[in-house]
């Protein structure tokens, strides 16, 4: 038997852990001093540990320093844009840094307005009668509810036209190009969705041509861009975050279409075949089209604005945090239709109600947020167990396009913008779980709102409990604000503020004013909140 192990019997003490601790036998009295007064100094050391700790979580209690803001809304209804004036705001440096990428972006945008007209065209012509003396004349549909009445309109397509056409086919390879830099290989990064359809077109017709670039929320697709993205400087001079000298370059072809471009954006029977078609690029997603010779210039940089108005479709859920002053500012924004999204399968575990089944299925850092936004998405009922999940939210912006009142959902042609925004604000207005969330309305796309009435588009026409009212902006933004503030009143589980602003996120003058409103009001309200308590 050994030394050790006799001792250890002898004293009926097993633990090695108090052992290994045990003073040695042999101390003298100096090394027991020293001993002990380590041990004093270790006592005091942790001891300030845990009341660091506890001051902390004291600190904590009194007043939050992170706010938790959530971003909501249909598709296209201006999150993304939201979050880029907050950027804008609070790290412009940062901002403006990422140029190089939305220079892509832009460029992107461009060609894909210039291939929607140059398939609208090919379309008409494949419908044209084939069989008939005039093959190259068409008929097209003025509108679904006049064609009956008025018949058709004809159009003809001279041949300088279909020539123009065949001049821009070089626009594809740059829609490639940029697409392959943007998708790493192998990457599953970019889901192709369809783009918006602001016409009315049927859904099945459109499905497949008309695909929209979409880029997951986690992804790292800013880095593809500029031979000084990777190394992040701290100059303010973009441009040279570009590499003009590139040459391929897709600028330097988008260059040399630049001429055929706004020929053909100006051709007076392709004006007239997208007005029959009720194609309104114009206040579609991602319009450039009347800014050609300023994008398509060989040194073209993205101003702020076109940074604000470039279209990428974000999938998933993606969290940002800002700091500030006052502390950590945090944005989380969302997206509300989750079918288009191919995130079926994580819904039906939440209805199952298993967290846990659920957080396997989606990338950690979005799971805990995704079980919110389905949750709220399919209006559950939420159970004790869901609260730690969504009690941490301070405020949600709820964004509504008003300019929509008169396009459908990509999703569900069926369903007008503005009605499935009204049902979307009363199901998160309903929520029990929510009661205690400020819940800001961002009544969006004012811009687009005017520019649609002043085009003579008849508000009652589509909205038809507004009946004769004046088709002006006034009473028009009047009547939808009345509309989503009594769904508030009547439907609100406890009585609540309605905050409520008219907005137009690609201004970011008007919206820098906005966003600083809110924020105090986040903040001061919270501070209140929790001195109540
Ligand atoms: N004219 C105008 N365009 C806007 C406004 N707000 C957003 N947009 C544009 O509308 C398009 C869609 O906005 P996003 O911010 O990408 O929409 P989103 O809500 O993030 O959409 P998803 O990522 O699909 O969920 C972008 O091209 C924006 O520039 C606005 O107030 N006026
Ligand atoms: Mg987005």
């Amino acid at each position: 038997m050994s030394k050790l192990f006799r001792r250890s019997l002898e004293e009926g003490d097993e633990d090695p852990i108090a052992l290994a601790l045990a003073p040695p036998g042999n101390e003298t009295p100096l090394e027991r001093q020293e001993r002990l007064a380590a041990e004093a100094e270790a006592r005091q050391r942790s001891e300030a540990i845990d009341e660091e700790i506890n001051r902390q979580r004291m600190e904590k209690k009194k007043g939050p320093k992170c706010i938790r803001i959530l971003l909501l809304g249909q598709s296209e209804s201006g999150k993304s844009t939201t979050l880029k004036n907050f950027q804008l705001m609070n790290s412009p440096k940062a901002f403006r840094h990422e140029r190089a990428s939305w220079r892509a972006v832009v460029q992107l945008n461009v060609v894909r307005s210039v291939r929607l007209i140059l398939d609208t065209i090919t379309e008409a012509q494949a419908a044209s009668n084939p069989s008939s003396p005039s093959s190259a004349m068409l008929a097209i549909p003025r509108q679904r509810t006049e064609s009956i009445e008025s018949g058709s309109v004809q159009i003809r397509f001279n041949p300088e036209l279909l020539k123009l056409k065949m001049r821009l086919l070089p626009l594809q390879q740059v829609e490639e190009a940029l697409l392959r830099k943007m998708t790493p290989a192998g990457s599953a990064e970019f889901e192709a969705t369809h783009l918006s359809p602001a016409t009315n077109l049927p859904y099945s017709s459109r499905a497949g041509k008309f695909k929209e670039i979409a880029i997951n929320s986690t992804a790292q697709w800013k880095g593809a861009f500029g031979r000084l993205m990777a190394t992040a400087r701290a100059s303010m001079d973009s441009a040279a975050d570009i590499d003009f000298e590139d040459p391929k370059d897709p600028g330097v072809i988008l260059h040399a279409c630049a001429e055929d471009i706004i020929q053909l954006w100006n051709d007076p029977t392709v004006k007239e075949l997208l007005k029959a078609k009720k194609i309104r690029l114009e206040s579609m997603a991602g319009f450039f089209l009347d800014s050609i010779p300023r994008i398509t210039a060989l040194r073209y940089v993205p101003t702020d604005d076109d940074i604000l108005r470039a279209r990428l479709k974000t999938l998933g859920v993606s969290e940002h945090r800002f700091k500030l002053k006052s502390g950590q500012f945090y944005t989380i924004f969302g997206k509300m239709h989750i079918f288009s999204n191919g995130l079926y399968k994580e819904i039906c575990y939440i209805m199952t109600g298993e967290y846990s089944m659920l957080a396997a299925h989606v990338p950690s850092e979005v799971s805990r947020l995704s079980v919110l936004h389905y949750a709220l998405v399919l209006n559950l009922s939420v159970t004790e167990a869901w609260v730690p999940y969504f009690d941490d939210i301070d405020a949600i912006i709820f964004l509504a396009p008003i300019s929509g009142f008169d396009e459908v959902l990509l999703e569900d042609p069926a369903v007008n913008k503005l009605e499935d925004s009204l049902l979307l604000w009363r199901r998160i207005v309903i929520n029990p779980i929510l009661k205690n969330t400020q819940l800001i309305l961002f009544l969006n796309k004012t811009d687009l709102l005017k520019a649609k009435l002043d085009s003579g588009i008849q508000f009652g026409h589509y909205v038809t409990t507004y009946g004769n009212k004046p088709n002006d902006y006034e009473s028009t933004s009047r009547y939808m604000r009345k509309k989503f503030s009594n769904i508030f009143t009547q439907n609100s589980p406890k009585s609540r503020l309605f905050y409520v602003h008219l907005t137009s996120m690609t201004d970011s003058k008007s919206t820098e004013k906005i966003l600083m409103n809110v924020k105090d009001m986040v903040i001061r309200d919270m501070l209140q909140e929790s001195s109540l308590l």
